[in-house]
Parts: structure tokens; sequence; C-alpha cells
């Protein structure tokens, strides 16, 4: 049972990775054939305009859903009574991924330009290092609060080898220590960094924005829920998405 669970978990993270990679080709225009805004769009393919708005709002909405109801200890509880514990981040992380994957195959480019910079070098390759910066924020954050429990990975390392779940840890490591949240500072400056921004590619910055900011609400809630005055004091010193400057963050943070 351990080691089809530690499989199980490995291939959720093998598919996540690979999505993730295709998350930051689709929303930057590059390597890939179908992105944000390259496929075919409702004028060549006779979809009414509204309708691919509609799917498009649709794609966005079930992501959110997936993420926010899954995310919730209330969920975790009855959900683990259904499927093993140590599964269950591969299986939120599994369910994440293929609600991207739809998304990326039923995404409905949507031309009309917003603001086009790209015939100014400054605005090109601001617009193009901050993308970077994002994606790679992202990536470095991941790491700095545990890349591997995150995805799941460790939770099925330690069914296999029969090690005891460890408790999670509140964590404020580097970045962690200027800002709250910078998996989703990463997220929000490279869905907006592009320089030719069309109304499909505004709507998916708007919502996950939106979403990004509710899902912070709810995080937080759960994080008081579970570290209580620790997480408070954080909250008051530390910045949500931007750094609160000349605030010194650092001797609080207890080990
Ligand atoms: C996708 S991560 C995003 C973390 C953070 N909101 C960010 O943007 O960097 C969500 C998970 O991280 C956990 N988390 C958030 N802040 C944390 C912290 N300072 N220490 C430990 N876990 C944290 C939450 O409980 C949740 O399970």
């Amino acid at each position: 049972m351990g080691l089809l669970i530690a499989l199980y978990g490995v291939a959720a993270y093998a598919i996540f990775l690979a999505t993730f990679v295709y998350a930051a080709a689709f929303t930057g225009n590059v390597f890939v054939a179908k992105s944000i805004d390259v496929g075919i769009p409702p004028s060549a393919s006779g979809e009414p305009l509204g309708v691919s708005w509609l799917v498009d709002v649709l794609l966005l909405a079930l992501f959110a859903v997936q993420h926010s109801v899954m995310a919730r200890p209330a969920f975790k509880r009855w959900w683990t009574r259904l499927v093993p514990k140590p599964a269950e981040r591969a299986t939120f992380v599994l369910l994440a991924s293929l609600a991207l994957i739809l998304l990326f195959a039923q995404w409905r480019p949507l031309g009309a330009v917003v603001w086009n910079v790209s015939s100014h070098a400054a605005g090109l390759v601001l617009s193009t290092a901050v993308f970077a910066l994002g994606w790679l924020l992202v990536l470095a954050s991941t790491f700095q609060i545990d890349h591997f429990e995150l995805f799941g990975l460790k939770q099925v390392w330690w069914r296999l080898t029969g090690r005891r779940e460890a408790v999670v840890q509140f964590r404020t490591p580097l970045f962690y220590r200027h800002v709250r949240h910078p998996i989703y500072l990463g997220f929000i400056l490279a869905f907006w960094s592009t320089p030719v921004m069309t109304a499909g590619h505004l709507l998916f910055a708007v919502m996950t924005t939106g979403y990004i900011l509710v899902g912070i609400w709810f995080e937080e809630r759960d994080l008081v829920a579970q570290f209580g005055q620790r997480y408070r004091d954080y909250r008051e010193q530390v910045g949500m998405l931007w750094p609160r400057l000349g605030l010194r963050v650092r001797g609080w943070v207890r080990p």
C-alpha cells in the first residue's frame, strides 16, 4: 500500500511539474502552440463572443473552486475518510493540475488589445523581466516554505518509510520575512506583466488576482486558527503582498 501511494504521489508530482512549466509558457505566450493569446479565436471558430467569455470565466472558476474547497481543513477532515491521509496532498495537487490542463486545452483567446508596449524597448524588457521574476519568485518561495511537502511528496515518503507525519511548521524564511505571501505575489507579477495585454489575458489576470485575495483571506483565517497569536503578530509586522518598508522584522520569530 505504501509503495502504491508513493508511486501515486510521484505521478501526481510529475504531472504538476509539467503543468507548472506549461503554465509559465501559456501565460508568457512562449514555446507552446496554444497559449493565453494564441489559438483559435471566436472570430475564426464562429463561436459567439459571449460564449467564449463565459467558457474562460467558467474554466477559471473551476480551478478557484477546486483549490479553495479542497484546501480547507474541514474538507480535508471529511475527504481523508475516503482517501488515505498520506495521499491527500498529492490528490489535491493532481486535481489542481487537471483543472489547469482543462483550462489550457479549452481556453479561448480574446484578442482585443488593452495595451501594447512591445514596440518600446523599455516596456518590452521591463514586462519580460517582471514576468520572469514573478515565476522565479513562485518557484523559489515554494522551496523556502517546503516544496516537497507543498506538493505531496514528503507525505507519501513518510508513509513509505513508516515515519509518522510531521506537524506542519510555521515558517518565515527569507522572502517570508518581507511579505506573507511571496508565492501569490509572484503569480500576480507574472500574470500582469505582459508587453501586449489582451482582453483574454486581462480577464485571466483580474480573476486570478481576485481569487488570490479571497484565497488569502481563507488561508490566513486557517493559519490564525492553527498558529494563533504567532500568526497574528506576524500579520501585524509583515506586509501581505508588499514589504512594509522601514519595519524591522528580525528578532521576533520564534524557532
Ligand atoms: C500555496 S501555499 C502559499 C503560501 C503563501 N500564501 C505564499 O503565497 O507564499 C499554501 C500553503 O502554505 C501554508 N502557509 C502559508 N504561509 C505559511 C507559513 N508562513 N508557514 C507555514 N505554512 C504556511 C498554508 O497553510 C497553505 O497550506
